[in-house]
């Protein structure tokens, strides 16, 4: 397998390079923005992870001898000389987006790529495609972290992950939303994210017995021994030989850390566990659960006093079972016609498939009193925000009585720089960073917008000057549209 990514592409982009270039306007600028239309399992915000990834494409996207090579054998019978394009490429557009970690939202741009028609054209699978998994799985994290509130989270979830890039880039999004750990030791080297590891129930079944298992374990790893004891039967043999093994420990001065149970009722067999072990000393051991679990078996375990400390979370996080894929698009919102750029819409039956025109920033407005989110803004880059003191008029044109001013506020932009013609202007943060980033940003909204049901929705309010250019792009659509029609009358 090679580790180019040029062609992790669809065809259709590469005929579309072609045909541009056949046409001689593979040059045009274009402006492209990435968003989604709708958050995922019906939560409030989305957590934006897939830059490093991006970053790490865009660097290196080449093609290689081979790339060509396989191109030249295609039915398109691509012209050597389009090939000879090819083998020179590299990416000189501009890119901004919304940084990793980041709470976002349906219908802003978050990633926006502007250059050459053929470049941009070119990158947008492979961005939709990080963008789109590692947001969904760092947005379904943060579902499972809510309601976890303070325990330990693990990422269990490699061997249900819908192959080897889902289950690295899988945990790292899931660490970034604040998970503790991973069991995929790949993504522990690869991203410094701490591992963590109990064992299977073949441990248990390779051995004449339980207890002969446990004591074997916890000899060879004293300081880190999670036992499972589910394998036979939790109450009148697990956890009874897993206190046993822990009072082996204590007499050599150590202490087990956990024991693990991984099916049954998971709430009555935590209390009865914790019972178990409180009565034989060992109320420092912790209880591990893991079978399938999710945000909805995690806060009802919690409602019925189940007393799990950790959490391990694998195939429902991974796949994000329940919404497997998140619908992020890529619209071309401007083009350059004679030199000059031009707003372009995509116009759809379905309005909210309706694109909105014209190259846009993002600012999340803030109250300076409470230091909470009031709405994004989306507007123009040429677009003054009010001075100092200044009044910013937040309306939603479906909805004129949601009409709101705000005076007190600082807006932040949120699309940042990431590369400039070509040349990377970012410093890639840190997971740590990331994490923090992320943390911050969840401080930056009230609850209601953070609660897994029924969440408030969170204002996205575009400037009236873009509004009136959708408008007007839609009336000079419809116009055209009309004089079709009477024509063909
Ligand atoms: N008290 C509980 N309340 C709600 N859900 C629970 C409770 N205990 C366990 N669960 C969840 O119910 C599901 C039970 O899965 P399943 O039917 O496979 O049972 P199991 O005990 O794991 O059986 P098996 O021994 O075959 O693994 C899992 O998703 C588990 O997390
Ligand atoms: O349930 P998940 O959320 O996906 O978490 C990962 C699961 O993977 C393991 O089971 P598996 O049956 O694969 O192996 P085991 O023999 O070690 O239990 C583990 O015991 C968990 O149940
Ligand atoms: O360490 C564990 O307990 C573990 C790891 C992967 C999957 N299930 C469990």
């Amino acid at each position: 397998m090679k580790a180019g990514l040029a062609l992790h592409t669809d065809k259709y982009q590469i005929n579309m390079m072609y045909a541009h270039w056949v046409n001689g306007s593979h040059e045009t600028r274009a402006v492209f923005e990435a968003y989604f239309r709708k958050l995922p399992f019906g939560n409030g915000y989305a957590v934006f992870a897939g830059l490093e990834r991006i970053v790490n494409y865009i660097n290196q996207l080449q093609f290689s001898e081979e790339d060509i090579a396989y191109l030249a054998k295609q039915e398109e019978q691509y012209e050597p000389a389009f090939l000879e394009e090819l083998r020179h490429f590299r990416f000189q557009g501009t890119i901004h987006a919304m940084k990793e970690g980041s709470l976002v939202f349906a219908n802003e741009p978050l990633i926006r790529v502007e250059g050459r028609i053929m470049e941009t054209q070119l990158v947008e699978t492979a961005i939709l495609n990080f963008m789109n998994f590692q947001t969904l799985i760092a947005t379904k994290a943060s579902r499972i972290r809510q309601v976890a509130s303070g325990d330990t989270l693990l990422e269990f979830g490699t061997r249900r992950a819908q192959e080897a890039d889902a289950a690295v880039w899988g945990a790292r999004a899931a660490y970034i939303s604040g998970f503790h750990a991973t069991s995929n030791m790949l993504a522990g080297e690869q991203f410094g994210i701490p591992t963590k590891g109990t064992h299977a129930h073949s441990w248990v079944q390779t051995f004449h017995n339980e207890q002969e298992a446990f004591d074997i374990f916890a000899r060879v790893m004293p300081d880190q021994v999670t036992l499972l004891v589910d394998t036979y039967d939790t109450l009148s043999s697990g956890v009874p030989n897993a206190i046993r093994t822990a009072k082996k420990l204590e007499a050599q001065g150590k202490r087990m850390n956990a024991i693990r149970l991984d099916s049954g009722d998971l709430a009555y067999l935590s209390i009865k566990a914790r019972q178990m072990l409180d009565d034989a000393g060992l109320s420092y051991v912790k209880i591990v659960a893991s079978n399938d679990l999710d945000e909805n078996t995690i806060l009802d375990l919690k409602a019925q006093g189940a007393k799990i400390d950790i959490w391990g979370v694998g195939t429902q996080l991974i796949t994000a079972a329940d919404q497997p894929a998140l619908g992020g698009v890529y619209k071309l919102v401007e083009r350059e016609v004679d030199g000059a750029m031009k707003a372009t819409i995509k116009i759809s039956a379905n309005p909210e498939k309706v694109s909105t025109p014209g190259k846009k920033e993002v600012y999340r407005i803030i109250s300076k009193g409470s230091g909470k989110a009031i709405a994004d803004y989306i507007c123009f880059p040429e677009e003054s925000m009010p001075p100092e003191g200044g009044k910013l008029k937040l309306f939603n044109p479906l909805h004129p009585y949601m009409r709101k001013n705000v005076r007190d506020f600082q807006a932040v932009p949120m699309l940042t720089p990431i590369f400039d013609q070509g040349q990377l202007v970012y410093e890639l943060p840190t997971l740590e960073e990331i994490r923090e980033h992320h943390n911050g940003q969840l401080q930056q909204f009230w609850p209601e917008y953070l609660r897994k049901l029924n969440p408030e929705i969170y204002r996205i309010n575009l400037s009236e000057q873009v509004w009136e250019l959708k408008q007007r792009l839609i009336a000079e659509y419809m116009e055209e549209l009309g004089q079709d029609q009477q024509d063909e009358d």
